[in-house]
C-alpha cells in the first residue's frame, strides 16, 4: 500500500490539471458567450447538455462513479452558464425595457388609493401607515376589486395583504397580481392585535356566534379552541364588526381591530386574543406602473419550474452564485398542473444591482413564466 504523502502527491498533480483545465473549459465557454452574442442563441441549451453527458458517462459500468460523473458535468456545465450570463447581462435591456428607475413614487394631493374592505379594515390602516391620513382613497368588496381597479386605471395604488406572521400566507394573493399586468412597489407591516368586540350590552359568555376573515380567526384559534362558537369568515375584519353593529344581535361577536369595534360602535369583550403577541400582517403596495425606486431593496420574483430532479437546486444556484440572500419562498400548485408548483421568491436587492441582475438573466432563461413581480 502507497504511503498517504505519496497518494496526495499524485492527487494534487491530479487536481493542478484539472484546475488548468477547468480555466481552459471557461475560456471555451466565454467564446460561446461571445459567439452566442452573435446567433442571438440562448445560452441554456438542455438538449446539447443531455447528449453530453450520455456521451461522458457511456462507458461507465460502476453506477457510483456514473452518477458521480454526470453530476460533476452537470455542475460544470451550470458554471459555465453562469459565466455566460455575467458576460452577456450587461447588454440585457429586460430590466431597462419593463422597469423605470424613480428616485421616488409619484405620491402627491390628486394620488388615488385602493383597498378591500370598508373603513376599519386593516388594510386601511396600512394604506393610512404608508401614504398619510389625508390621501384620497376609496375600497372594494373583494381583494380581487383591488387588482381590477388598478388595471382598469381607476386607482393610482392599491394595498393588499400578502403575509402574517402567524397565519402564514395569505392565500390567493400573489395568483391574483400574477394574473394582471401590475407589480409590487412597495410594502408596509401592520401589528394586528385582535379584540373580540361584540354590542354595547353583551357579555362573553352571551356569545354563540363569532364573525371574521378567516385570517382573523386563524390568528385567534387558540383563543377560540376554549368556547362553542359558531364561526362564521367573512370577506373582511371590519366587515365582521360592522355585521355584529347591524344585526343588534347580543349572541354575536366579531374578530376585528380596536379601530374597527370603536368605529361600528362595539364593546370590547377581550382584548389581545391573537395568539402571537406580535402578530403582524405585511401589505404589498401595487400599482399598474412599471417603476421602482433607487433605494428599494426587495426584489420579487415568480416562476415555474421544470419537473426534474435538481431543478429548484440549479436555479437557486444563481442567487448563490451572485451572492444574492434569499429572503421568502413560496410554493403554489399551478392550475391546471397536478402536482407541479409555481415559485414565489423575495431575494434582498436592486434591480439596478449587476449582481440582481445576472441572477435574474440566468433564471429567465432556465424557467417558465418568469415574471418580476416587483423590486421595492
Ligand atoms: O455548447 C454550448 O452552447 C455552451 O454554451 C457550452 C455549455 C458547456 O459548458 O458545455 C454550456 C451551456 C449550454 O447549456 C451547453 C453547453
Amino acid at each position: 500500500m502507497r504511503e498517504l504523502t505519496q497518494i496526495r502527491q499524485e492527487i494534487d498533480e491530479i487536481d493542478d490539471k484539472l484546475v488548468k483545465l477547468f480555466s481552459q473549459r471557461m475560456k471555451c465557454s466565454a467564446e460561446v458567450a461571445e459567439n452566442k452574442r452573435g446567433t442571438g442563441k440562448a445560452i441554456y441549451d438542455p438538449e446539447r447538455e443531455k447528449q453530453k453527458i450520455e456521451v461522458l458517462t457511456k462507458g461507465e459500468e460502476n453506477p457510483f462513479m456514473k452518477k458521480a460523473t454526470e453530476e460533476i458535468f452537470l455542475q460544470l456545465m451550470s458554471i459555465s452558464r453562469r459565466y455566460q450570463y455575467s458576460i452577456l447581462s450587461r447588454e440585457d435591456h429586460y430590466i431597462q425595457k419593463n422597469f423605470v428607475e424613480v428616485d421616488h413614487l409619484d405620491i402627491n394631493e390628486d394620488t388615488k388609493v385602493v383597498y378591500q374592505g370598508i373603513p376599519g379594515a386593516y388594510q386601511e390602516e396600512a394604506m393610512v401607515k404608508y401614504f398619510g391620513e389625508d390621501v384620497k382613497n376609496f375600497s372594494v368588496p373583494e381583494f380581487k376589486d383591488v387588482v381590477k381597479t388598478l388595471d382598469a386605471g381607476e386607482a393610482d395604488y392599491g394595498v393588499l395583504p400578502i403575509e402574517n406572521t402567524s397565519a402564514g400566507t395569505v392565500s390567493g394573493i400573489y395568483d391574483m397580481i400574477l394574473d394582471y399586468d401590475i407589480c409590487i412597489v412597495g410594502e408596509e407591516t401592520v401589528e394586528c392585535h385582535h379584540v373580540l368586540a361584540g354590542l354595547p350590552d353583551s357579555s362573553l359568555d352571551q356569545i354563540k356566534k363569532v364573525y371574521s376573515h378567516h385570517q382573523g380567526l386563524l390568528q385567534c384559534k387558540k383563543f377560540l379552541d376554549q368556547w362553542d362558537w359558531d364561526q362564521v369568515k367573512v370577506a373582511n375584519t371590519a366587515i365582521s364588526a360592522k355585521k355584529v353593529a347591524d344585526d343588534k344581535d347580543p349572541s354575536k361577536a366579531a374578530i376585528c381591530s380596536k379601530r374597527a369595534a370603536k368605529l361600528y360602535g362595539l364593546k370590547i369583550l377581550q382584548r389581545e386574543v391573537n395568539y402571537e403577541g406580535n402578530n403582524t400582517t405585511r401589505f404589498v403596495i401595487m400599482s399598474k406602473k412599471k417603476q421602482y425606486r433607487t433605494d428599494a431593496r426587495k426584489v420579487s420574483i415568480s416562476f415555474s419550474a421544470p419537473h426534474e430532479v435538481g431543478s429548484l437546486y440549479n436555479i437557486l444556484m444563481h442567487f448563490m452564485f451572485n451572492d444574492v440572500n434569499m429572503c421568502n419562498i413560496e410554493s403554489r400548485p399551478l392550475p391546471g398542473r397536478q402536482w407541479e408548483y409555481g415559485f414565489y421568491i423575495d431575494v434582498i436587492g436592486n434591480l439596478n444591482d449587476p449582481a440582481i441582475r445576472n441572477a435574474l438573466a440566468g433564471i429567465r432563461e432556465e424557467t417558465k413564466d418568469f415574471k418580476i413581480l416587483g423590486n421595492f
